[in-house]
């Protein structure tokens, strides 16, 4: 039964005012914490039944992170986990259409900040589970749900918390869902009817600061290079020389080889042999922004700092580079190009995070949470496995499970990617209410005994 057919009190005014409280995250130590504290009490004041049902355990973690316990009738059943966070990055009211934190509903979409990151899967899941226990719903298979306050800014204290935690409880997990990708319309060219990507791994990364320092001194009688110049030439160097291309090396080869089919002649042909058109077709989708990140290791210049005043010589500047890692690459491989595309010894190179790229989950009939995927998601749209290109909490939960899925049954045409944040993010009342109906579906659907097979079609690739 799908929950949107008769459903009016669940729809989107709950995220709606989820998204006028700024939970922004700028660095680890530097949160909104008042927001969070007000986050908090809102999905405590709208989810009365998640809170008070006596089979749900909730607790807060890390001070504002919320880990709930939701106790199956059934203890043989393994549990899963649903993954989701209420931080979002920084936003200014500059080239937005609404203010960021309005949520401002027009032609059918809401605008805001954490409407697409991630505030849509954190009140989705909690809508979700809301509505069921308001049917009482007693779930079979016990499962968690993860509600991180600083996925942002790596999840340490939150995400990373919530996964020792059951760690130490010793708690194994049949499969676990978190955010990371989407459903693709238009964005692969050539492609013309949506696609679902399910991501089975993510890419690693790498964020280096670097630093030049110089004598200060007048602006009237500079010397032939300051450290504004060496630095500026080291960080232009590493953008005008981009990482290898990988493409065909990782998990996206089986991606487009499996999406083949929807592909127009000759384009099916190509991606059926990319064993020999990869190098082709890798220099096609590297043209854009989303289809570049697919195909190496990304190279983003994001910090730059130097100068305090027109007319003095700053003596230091410093900058930081972000590397998203391709699966076929590794930390210490990238941090050595860097060096030798830098080449300079002037320019002091540290790393402030590193992680290599996360293993690949399974995606076989076999799998439970493929399974319920093919029985949840649809019949209507493609799906394939696929590489989450950011970064999500799930990387803390490696040692409670190797099948992660990062998935949100969101529609995201060609300009949405970069909507992500950037300007104007947002989502439409309808793809909401769909995310909430797919949480719905699923909950209940892990609660099947059998699985019906999956029937084959080219909607099960
Ligand atoms: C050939 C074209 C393929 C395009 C594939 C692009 C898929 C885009 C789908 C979803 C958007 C990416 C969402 C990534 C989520 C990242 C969450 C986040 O912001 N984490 C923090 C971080 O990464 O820094
Ligand atoms: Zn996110
Ligand atoms: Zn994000």
């Amino acid at each position: 039964m799908s929950l949107t057919v008769f459903n009016k009190y669940l729809r989107a005014p709950r995220l709606e005012r989820a998204i006028k409280i700024p939970t922004v995250a700028f660095f680890r130590k530097q949160l909104n914490t008042t927001a969070l504290i007000e986050f908090g009490k809102y999905i405590q004041k709208v989810f009365p039944a998640v809170f008070s049902t006596e089979f749900i355990q909730h607790e807060v973690v890390g001070e504002y992170s919320y880990l709930f316990t939701v106790q199956g009738s059934d203890p043989q059943l393994m549990p899963y986990m649903l993954l989701a966070h209420m931080d979002v990055v920084p936003a200014s009211e500059e080239g937005w259409k609404f203010p960021p934190f309005s949520a401002e509903e027009d032609e059918g979409y809401i605008y805001g900040r954490g409407t697409l990151d991630n505030k849509n899967s954190a009140i989705g899941i909690l809508q979700a589970l809301e509505f069921l226990l308001r049917r009482n719903y007693r779930p079979r298979r016990s499962f968690y749900i993860g509600i991180g306050h600083d996925e942002e800014v790596s999840g340490l204290d939150g995400g990373k918390q919530i996964a020792m935690l059951l760690q130490a409880r010793g708690v194994k997990l049949s499969f676990l869902l978190d955010e990371g990708s989407g459903i693709l319309d238009g964005v692969i060219e050539g492609i013309k009817s949506p696609v679902a990507l399910i991501a089975i791994t993510e890419k690693g990364l790498l964020t280096l600061n670097l630093t030049v320092r110089s004598d200060p001194g007048h602006s009237s009688a500079p010397p032939k290079e300051t450290s504004i110049g060496i630095l500026a030439a080291a960080m232009s160097r590493l953008e005008k020389n981009p990482m290898p291309r990988l493409f065909g090396y990782g998990p996206e080869l089986m991606m487009f080889e499996h999406l083949a089919s929807e592909f127009a002649f000759p384009l099916n042909i190509i991606m059926k042999n990319l064993w020999l058109f990869s190098p082709i077709v890798s220099r096609i989708i590297e043209r854009k922004p989303a289809g570049n990140s697919m195909v190496r290791t990304t190279t983003a210049l994001t910090i730059f700092n130097a100068g305090i005043k027109f007319n003095v010589i700053p003596h230091l500047a410093s900058a930081a580079v972000n590397f998203r890692i391709h699966p076929a690459q590794k930390v210490a491989e990238v941090l050595e190009i860097v060096k030798d595309t830098i080449d300079d010894d002037r320019v002091e190179i540290t790393v402030t995070e590193a992680f290599d790229p996360l293993p690949i989950s399974p995606w076989d009939d076999q799998a439970l949470g493929v399974q319920i995927f093919r029985r949840t998601i649809m019949d209507v749209f493609p799906h394939v496995s696929s590489i989450c290109i950011g970064n999500t909490d799930s990387r803390h939960f490696t040692n409670l499970t190797d099948a992660i899925y990062r998935f949100n049954p969101v529609i995201l045409k060609a300009d949405d990617v970069s909507r992500i944040h950037g300007w104007n993010e947002r989502i439409s009342v309808k793809d909401y209410e769909k995310q909430v109906d797919f949480l719905f579906q699923l909950i209940q659907n892990c609660d099947i005994d059998k699985l019906p097979k999956p029937h084959l079609s080219t909607h099960e690739l």
